[in-house]
């Protein structure tokens, strides 16, 4: 993985242009997903754990927004049930083009890995396949908010029975006590990790166009009105959470 560190942000900008999945983020990626999504590490490698209970034999799991393959790396590295493949989704070229790299570097260091598909494409026209797995991690936030329901009906119509959507978001909160509060100690992990009170403020109004957090209700509400039938959180940390929602 790219050992390049996130200064994206670090001189002013005279206009902050919305945050895009573009060749220079491509570069610094890893980093600034890391210090920037607090329990970023934590929540890929259990996905990896989460999904080897709930994937099925012959079946598809999908990494949705896959980016440079964080999430397809781990299923790989923990599922071990036969005929499995992993399919990465992903619209950034530049994105789709490093992950088939990073790919290609897992595959010469290990053996017997699950076999894999990166497509480039968009995850609201894909035609989806039987799957026992589906992560969309970090993903969903980047939709637009009126296709989420559509996407994640289709994404349960797809589901095998024992199977689960793995979802992780950042989250905003109706209470606005605890959404300050949350925000302010997610700026104070961002300070922890080195960033800048400037490169805190560019990047969240880069963001802030592009990026549409739900609230842990919303998510609740739309993924049992998409069809699932529990929802159930697994991980949070400050204002990040990852949520399996069983078929
Ligand atoms: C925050 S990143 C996901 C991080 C990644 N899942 C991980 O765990 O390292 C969001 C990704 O979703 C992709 N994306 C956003 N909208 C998409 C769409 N409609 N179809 C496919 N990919 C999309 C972006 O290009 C970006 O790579
Ligand atoms: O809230 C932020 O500032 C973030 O950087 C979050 C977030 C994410 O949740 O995906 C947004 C964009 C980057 O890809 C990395 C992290």
């Amino acid at each position: 993985m790219s050992k390049e560190s996130d200064r994206l942000f670090a001189q002013p900008l005279a206009q902050v242009p919305d945050f895009a999945f573009n060749e220079d983020v491509v570069r610094v990626f890893p980093d600034m997903i890391k210090r920037s999504v607090p329990g970023y590490p934590t929540i890929v490698e259990n996905l990896g754990v989460l999904a080897a209970q709930f994937a099925q034999p012959n079946s598809v799991l999908y990494d949705l927004g896959s980016s440079l393959g964080a999430v397809t790396q781990a299923l790989r590295r923990h599922v071990r049930t036969d005929g499995c493949r992993v399919i990465a989704v992903d619209n950034s070229a530049a994105m789709v083009e490093r992950c088939r790299e990073y790919l290609n570097g897992q595959d010469s260091m290990f053996q017997e890995l699950l076999p894999v598909e990166v497509i480039e494409g968009d995850i609201l026209a894909l035609d989806f396949q039987p799957a026992s797995v589906v992560a969309l991690n970090f993903t969903l936030q980047f939709i637009a908010p009126d296709q989420r329901t559509a996407l994640l009906s289709r994404i349960r119509q797809s589901l095998l029975p024992g199977g689960a959507l793995i979802l992780s978001e950042k989250l905003r909160f109706n209470d606005p006590e605890e959404h300050a509060l949350l925000t302010d100690l997610h700026i104070a992990f961002k300070r922890a990790n080195g960033y800048s009170e400037l490169e805190i403020a560019q990047k969240r109004s880069a963001i802030e166009n592009v990026m549409k957090p739900d609230s842990l209700e919303e998510h609740r509400e739309r993924l049992l009105a998409a069809g699932f039938s529990k929802v159930v959180p697994w991980f949070q940390c400050l204002n990040f959470a990852s949520l399996i929602a069983l078929p």
